[in-house]
This record gives C-alpha cells, structure tokens and sequence, in this order.
C-alpha cells in the first residue's frame, strides 16, 4: 500500500475547505485531516489587550491531538477511512494498487513543523485582503468574529504567520484565489492524480 499526503494550506476564506472537498470527492481512498477541528475550548484561548481573542496562532489549537489523528491515519489508512466515516464510491481498486491520500487543510498547516515534514504536496491559496475581508466578514464563526477582529487580529496574525511561514518552508506551490472552483480544482486534481500514477509505477509519454 501506497501513502501521498497532501497540505492545502492558505489564508482565512482563500477557499481551502471547498477545495479540499472537492478532491476528496474525486480521488479514491481519500480523506481530510480539517485543523480548524482541533480548536481549543474559548475559556482557554488567550485575550490581547484589546479584548481580542487571539484565535490566530498555533497555541489556540490541539495541534497534538491533530497529530495524532494523522498518525492513526498513518498506521493504518483503510481502517482510519472505515472507522471515520470516509466512504468511497469509488469501484473496489486491487489492494496492491491502492493508494491512500490524506488531505490535511487548515490555516496554519505550514507554520507547524512536525506536518510540513510528512507532507509529499503543498499547496497555499491567497486572496487579496479586500475579498478576504468580504468573505470573513459574511461568514459567522462560533463565537462570532467582534467588531474590528479582522483588522484587529485576524489580518495582522496572517502577515506574520505568513512571513514565518516563507522563512521556514521552499516549496509551497501558490493558488490563486480568485480562480473559480473548477479551476483550482483541475489543476491540484490533475497533479493528484499524476503523482497517484507516479507512486503506481504508470508513466506517461508525450510521445
Ligand atoms: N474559488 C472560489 N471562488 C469564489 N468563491 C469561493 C471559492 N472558493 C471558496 N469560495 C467561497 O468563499 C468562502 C470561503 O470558502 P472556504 O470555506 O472554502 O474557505 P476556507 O479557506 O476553508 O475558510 P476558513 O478556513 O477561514 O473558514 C465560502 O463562502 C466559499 O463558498
Ligand atoms: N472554533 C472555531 O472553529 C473558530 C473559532 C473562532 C475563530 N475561528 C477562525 O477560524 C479561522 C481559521 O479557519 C481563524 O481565522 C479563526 O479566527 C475559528
């Protein structure tokens, strides 16, 4: 059995969610690992002086209990997909040929070091401040975003957790945001699927 894990990483409403749902759809034996699950309870995530609840960094998450979802996943993916609900639709592929795809999708993905080194594929999606802003601000968390979080927290905590990020890791592939669903979705499903050839031993000649 084969193991390809991909990150789908980005900002705040780049789109990482619909993406990653998407793929899973597609590409058999697949599952996602969301970050945005493993928040803390709101009594134990830290105030800053402004009163804002300081849900933008790593210390606001279980990133241990992450892990170790990743590590069942791990030992043993066909179990992990049984026993979390991941069915497939897909028709019954011989066991020797299978490949097992964990999706780990989450905001801060790539400023933790012990995922960036088991990821095979990332890929970071951005959009520009002021449709991040309009979409952030027509969604409702729980709690709820309070006046002036986004430029208050949210924005300043990406440019620095962005700014860490590019220090630490070279190779995230960039998606724009601003493409349509298809298109960010043909293009990681395409290379998703080449590297499931790759790791089966199927090479493609242009020829
Ligand atoms: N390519 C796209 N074009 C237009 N709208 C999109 C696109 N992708 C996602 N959206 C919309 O943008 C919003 C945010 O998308 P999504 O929930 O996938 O983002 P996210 O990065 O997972 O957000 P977060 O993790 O901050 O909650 C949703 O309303 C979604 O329908
Ligand atoms: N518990 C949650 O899911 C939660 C609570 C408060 C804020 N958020 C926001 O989620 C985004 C990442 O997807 C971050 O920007 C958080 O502010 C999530």
């Amino acid at each position: 059995m084969k193991k390809l894990i991909i990150g789908i990483g980005g900002m705040t409403n780049g789109g990482k969610s619909t993406l990653s749902k998407s793929i899973q759809e597609h590409v058999p034996n697949s599952c996602i690992v969301a970050q945005d699950t493993f928040f803390k309870d709101d009594s134990v995530v830290a105030v800053d002086s402004n009163g804002f609840k300081q849900y933008d960094v790593l210390d606001a998450l279980h990133m241990d209990g992450m892990m170790s979802d990743i590590r069942t996943w791990l030992k043993d993916p066909e179990s992990f997909l049984t026993f979390r609900g991941w069915k497939t639709s897909f028709p019954q592929i011989p066991k020797a040929d299978e490949v097992y795809v964990l999706i780990i999708e989450g905001f801060l993905i790539f400023n933790y070091r012990p995922l960036n080194e088991i990821m095979d594929k990332k890929y970071f999606l951005t959009i520009p401040y002021e449709l991040c802003k309009k979409r952030r601000c027509s969604r409702v968390y729980t709690p709820p975003d309070p006046p002036g979080y986004f430029d208050g927290h949210v924005w300043p905590m990406y440019l620095k957790n962005r700014k860490e990020m590019e220090e630490t890791v070279s190779d995230l592939v960039y998606l724009d945001g601003m493409k349509s669903r298809e298109e960010l979705f043909g293009t990681v499903y395409e290379e998703v699927m080449l590297e499931i050839q790759r790791l089966l031993g199927i090479f493609h000649s242009s020829l």
